[in-house]
């Protein structure tokens, strides 16, 4: 079975509907020098370099994978297996006890895959390890603030939790051997049936914290999709996931996949550039949890495939992202104007590494008496990631780039263990510098807004694979993807917003591992100095004596994409916005949910950040 659509695409016989990337012969990566040269010229990437790292890159080096399988995509079925529309998925029995659902989905002819198999890990030996990466002793003196009514105590283990055997079996088969901080208090929130914004820091774990209540809330209701009266070839999941871009939702539904193994629950990907009827078979199959990017989901409603009638659970990863001015109008149409149930009916659960308060505002519109989580200093990074901020003139970053390669290379660390991201503001910027860096001999690949989806999987299997280990950013790689041993992350081009520069640098230091971001800097990125020197004094790193002059200097207070100083950071960046003298002027109960406040955000002209739109369009 192919692993990824890429790969499914190269196997399926020729013609039937790719679209924009039905090539008829297996596709080999070409870099973006070679593209428009005859075939004879146009093969591998330069040969592979041994690229190597030294000092705290070593660290990461050395503790070892905790994600998921390098390579590991959604798989699709194959075009054969569709006979007979899919639909006939073999109930549980009734009741609310737990494993009242079959042992895994695989009724009738269809075969529920293990997820677990691409991660190398031989079943029997899952009882005790640990999750070999993570580094709990990082998290034992994490900040924590909840507010709201009745918030339910956490927990310290997940044995304290009634999540169900075979979803405790599945967290033993992750080597998930106790809950990361985010996940104590959120999962016992969420079981309770309570809203939840959470902010919690890029790579503590915040997946498994929205997707066990899920899980365990379905298994225990015994409710499954199949059992829902339907009307014929729509699709009417119970959990709708979304997230902002398809590689993020692909890696949700391979991590849901492997949360829900054998529990009966079926999780079902829908993402833009991929072929919509291989998902719209796979929807016909039956889906409970449904993991999607917003257009693609908004295309399958307008399809009549999908109902979101029986929807209980709606999950926004990335949920300022997804609620800031790019994609309000969608989640909007898709949330408030659709068949979703309305808040207090359905349960939501929003989550982010950075929340600010112009955007919890807006979001207080699709929860319903929530409950506000920050753990850690949000909307901060950790201390795990090491900042470097160095002065580069615009003329001299690719040498000064080259400088940095160079010096890895020398310290000898193997690459397949030090991956390098390195971000960079435009589409075109990204395929120049990738080019650049293939022909000086280092191998790279590129992922952004203008490759097809095809050529995005391949790109991200390749530089996790270690086979490119330098990977070509836009923001589309800036949140939500947790790609092991990326040990150094390289804003070549800052971003405008500060958030952002947190997600990016969150792709390293991730579950407790340490890691290495380097910055260039220079007059042009004026306006982002004295949040990124807050920023970096609040992670306990040394701020550069220059950087402190331009923070000084520069008074950026008032507006552009700096949201930091607009109430978004702050001490502790996750602060509940109903806290706010504001929000209380108008008398409004403090904790009273919200659901029907009028956030004024429209009305006022949003927030004065938004993003400009070669930002946006890198996204989907
Ligand atoms: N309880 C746990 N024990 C060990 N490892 C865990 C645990 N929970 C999550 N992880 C691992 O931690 C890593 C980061 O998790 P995850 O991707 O969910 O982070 P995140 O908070 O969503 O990050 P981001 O803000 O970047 O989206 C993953 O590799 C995951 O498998």
């Amino acid at each position: 079975m192919p692993a990824t659509w890429s790969e499914s695409v190269e196997k399926a016989p020729t013609g039937g509907g790719v679209g924009a990337t039905s090539h008829a012969s297996r596709s080999t990566y070409v870099p973006p020098h070679l593209r428009n040269r005859p075939p004879s010229a146009s093969a591998d990437p330069p040969p592979s370099a041994t690229v190597s790292y030294a000092g705290t890159l070593a660290g990461n080096e050395s503790q070892g994978q905790g994600g998921p399988a390098v390579g590991g995509f959604q798989s699709y079925g194959s075009r054969n297996d569709l006979s007979g529309g899919g639909l006939s998925r073999g109930g549980g029995g009734g009741g609310s006890a737990w494993n009242n659902r079959n042992g895994g989905w695989d009724r009738g002819r269809e075969r529920e895959a293990n997820p677990f198999q691409n991660d190398g890990v031989p079943e029997p030996e899952f009882a005790v390890q640990e999750n070999s990466g993570i580094n709990f002793d990082a998290y034992e003196d994490i900040p924590v603030e909840t507010s709201g009514k009745d918030v339910p105590p956490p927990v310290n283990t997940f044995a304290e939790i009634d999540l169900g055997d075979a979803l405790n079996m599945n967290i033993k088969r992750c080597k998930y051997v106790k809950p990361t901080p985010v996940q104590r208090h959120a999962i016992p929130i969420s079981l309770t049936g309570r809203d939840l914004m959470a902010c919690a820091q890029t790579g503590s774990g915040k997946t498994a914290a929205f997707c066990f209540p899920i899980i365990s809330g379905i298994m225990k209701s015994g409710q499954s999709a199949q059992r829902q009266p339907r009307k014929p070839r729509m699709a009417c999941p119970l959990a709708l996931i979304l997230s902002p871009t398809r590689e993020l939702s692909i890696q949700i539904h391979e991590e849901a996949r492997k949360f829900s193994y054998q529990t009966g629950v079926k999780v079902v990907v829908a993402y833009g550039g991929a072929p919509i009827n291989q998902q719209l078979r796979e929807l016909e199959r039956g889906v409970d949890i449904l993991v999607a990017t917003p257009g693609r989901l908004v295309d399958l409603l307008e399809r009549a495939r999908v109902s979101l009638q029986n929807i209980r659970y709606l999950a926004l990863d990335e949920a300022d992202r997804m609620l800031d001015m790019g994609f309000e109008p969608q989640i909007r149409r898709i949330v408030q104007q659709m068949d979703m149930p309305p808040p207090g009916e359905r349960q939501t659960l929003l989550f982010s590494a950075t929340f600010p308060k112009e955007i919890q505002r807006l979001a207080a519109d699709f929860l319903s008496n929530y409950i506000f989580l920050a753990v850690g200093r949000v909307g901060s990074s950790t201390e795990l990631i090491l900042q470097r901020i160095e002065y580069v003139l615009e003329t001299d970053k690719r040498s000064h780039l080259m400088d940095l390669l160079h010096a890895q290379r020398a310290n000898g660390v193997q690459a397949k263990q030090a991956l390098t991201l390195v971000f960079v503001e435009t589409k075109k910027g990204a395929d120049s510098l990738e080019h650049w860096l293939c022909i000086n001999g280092f191998p790279a690949t590129s992922i952004h807004g203008d490759r097809t989806q095809q050529e995005r999987e391949y790109a991200l299997r390749s530089f996790k694979s270690g086979k490119t280990p330098i990977l070509v950013a836009t923001d589309v790689a800036a949140r939500g993807l947790d790609i092991p041993h990326v040990a150094h992350v390289i804003n070549f081009d800052l971003p405008n917003d500060i958030d952002d520069y947190v997600h990016r640098i969150g792709r390293t230091g991730r579950a407790g591992k340490t890691g290495l971001a380097t910055a260039f800097f220079n007059d042009s990125n004026a306006s982002l100095a004295k949040s990124l020197a807050d920023l970096m004094q609040e992670s306990n790193q040394e701020v550069p004596a220059w950087l402190t002059r331009f923070a000084a200097r520069s008074n950026f207070g008032g507006g552009g994409r700096n949201r930091r100083g607009q109430g978004g950071g702050g001490r502790f960046g996750g602060r509940d916005f109903r806290k706010d003298s504001s929000y209380n002027r108008g008398g409004m109960d403090m904790y009273g949910g919200g659901s029907n406040m009028n956030s004024g955000y429209n009305q006022s002209g949003g927030y004065g950040g938004g993003y400009g739109s070669a930002v946006t369009s890198a996204w989907d």
